[in-house]
């Protein structure tokens, strides 16, 4: 018998991670990095926040031992291995320098290609009058100098947002059979389209500079950035804040995690726009019934609806979804349409999404029918969102 000998491995087999050593690898990861940042005295290690095929993401804090300013908590990834990944890593740092300053995008703290640059000269004198000086002004460039002693490799730094991600509040939907009001789905479907318009032009703000809310731009030069890893994992959920009409009761959501982000060729512009958003759109029939299990473009269901073929079966069903604003239901259900060869067409674009996500959000409670007024009140809103995120237990980190 003729027997084909298999393909010869297209990567060096000693940098392909199995599921089996991931979590060895990564184990040991979180070791050195735990190890480093307790010598240095200046930071301390809090937790591992999570780990994928290339990076380990990890919770630090700043350590304040005369409790001088208050504590300041940062995120560092970093490559499992020095070999792997450190194309995604520079990557991800480019994309989140670029966009630094939106408002919807995780702020990038710093970064560095190899943190064994930060290796000093100094002895221990140098060293413990660091470690005085940190006591006053810790700058995230002690972490990299802790960091350098034993390593080297990229490092991200970025701001920690605490109140977990999209996968946090769709379980808990889940799990409390509940669903959520259309104020906070309007609120949250437009930071989502928000974050995609972030995409599609360069911010470049200094670090700790002031946000700015993301507009649609008719001129300019288009970024073309595709994200290619939007997931209710990869959009964190932020704080309230008082002085922004829109998140006074429902908190912001911000993107996360561009390891995968590419920018698309020149001519591109609306494909790669329409790659992130229809990522979005599959999102948000998630947040509409957490229960159903579509999370890629292949599970989505076809029907036929109101004089249009739709990719959004799943949310048409008025009986099952009754209190779904017929706007929300109708732009998603615009957002999947198709032909006749049952190829995505005639869908609105970011700008009109977003404009009518915008809209949506804006409608107050008593813009709903009567009887599901009392699902839009403030009042409401504002117990749903405690109960969901900011009150809701630990256990299930
Ligand atoms: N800035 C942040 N604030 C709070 N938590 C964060 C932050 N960044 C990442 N995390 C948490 O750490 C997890 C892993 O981070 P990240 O997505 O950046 O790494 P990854 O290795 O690419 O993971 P994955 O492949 O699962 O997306 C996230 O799912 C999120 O829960």
């Amino acid at each position: 018998m003729n027997v084909t000998p298999p393909p010869p491995p297209i990567v060096n087999p000693s940098f392909i991670l199995t599921l089996n050593n991931l979590f060895a690898v990564a184990q040991t990861k979180e070791l050195e990095t735990r190890n480093a940042i307790t010598t240095s005295k200046t930071w301390t290690f809090e937790k591992t926040l999570g780990y994928g095929a290339y990076g380990l993401t990890m919770l630090l804090s700043d350590r304040d031992p005369l409790n001088l300013r208050p504590v300041r908590k940062v995120v560092l990834k970093r490559p499992l291995m020095p070999e792997t990944g450190v194309d995604d890593f520079v990557r991800e740092a480019e994309a989140l320098r670029n966009l630094r300053g939106h408002a919807h995008i995780i702020q990038l703290i710093n970064y560095t290609a190899n943190v064994g640059d930060f290796r000093s000269r100094g002895g221990r004198l140098a060293r413990a009058f660091r470690r005085v000086k940190a006591a006053f002004n810790n700058p995230p460039v002690n972490l990299f100098r802790a960091l350098s002693y034993n390593h080297g490799g990229p490092a991200i730094l970025s701001e920690y947002l605490e109140n977990g991600s999209l996968v946090r509040v769709m379980e808990r939907l889940f799990d409390r059979r509940d669903q959520l009001p259309n104020r906070i789905l309007w609120s949250w479907y437009h930071c989502m389209v928000s974050a995609c318009v972030a995409l599609t032009y360069k911010k470049e703000g200094p670090e700790g500079g002031p946000l700015e809310r993301e507009k649609p731009q008719a001129n300019g030069e288009h970024y073309r950035l595709i994200h290619n890893d939007i997931a209710h994992r990869n959009m964190m959920v932020d704080q309230c804040e008082p002085m922004v009409r829109q998140h006074r009761l429902v908190p912001k959501l911000v993107m996360i995690d561009f390891g995968l982000a590419r920018q698309a060729i020149p001519g591109d512009e609306i494909r790669s726009e329409q790659m992130n958003l229809t990522d979005i759109n599959i999102m948000m029939l998630g947040l509409i019934i957490p229960r159903s299990a579509v999370v890629h473009a292949e599970d989505l269901r076809l029907a036929r609806w109101n004089g249009m073929i739709t990719q959004a079966a799943c949310i048409l069903n008025d009986d099952r979804l009754p209190y779904l604003d017929p706007d929300l239901q109708m732009l998603l259900a615009e957002s999947f349409k198709c032909n006749d060869e049952l190829e995505p067409y005639g869908r609105p674009s970011l700008e009109e999404t977003f404009q009518r996500t915008r809209r949506g959000m804006r409608k107050p409670a008593t813009s709903y029918s009567e009887a599901l007024r009392i699902l839009e009140l403030d009042e409401t809103v504002w117990m749903i969102m405690q109960n969901l995120i900011f009150d809701a237990d630990d256990d299930d980190d």
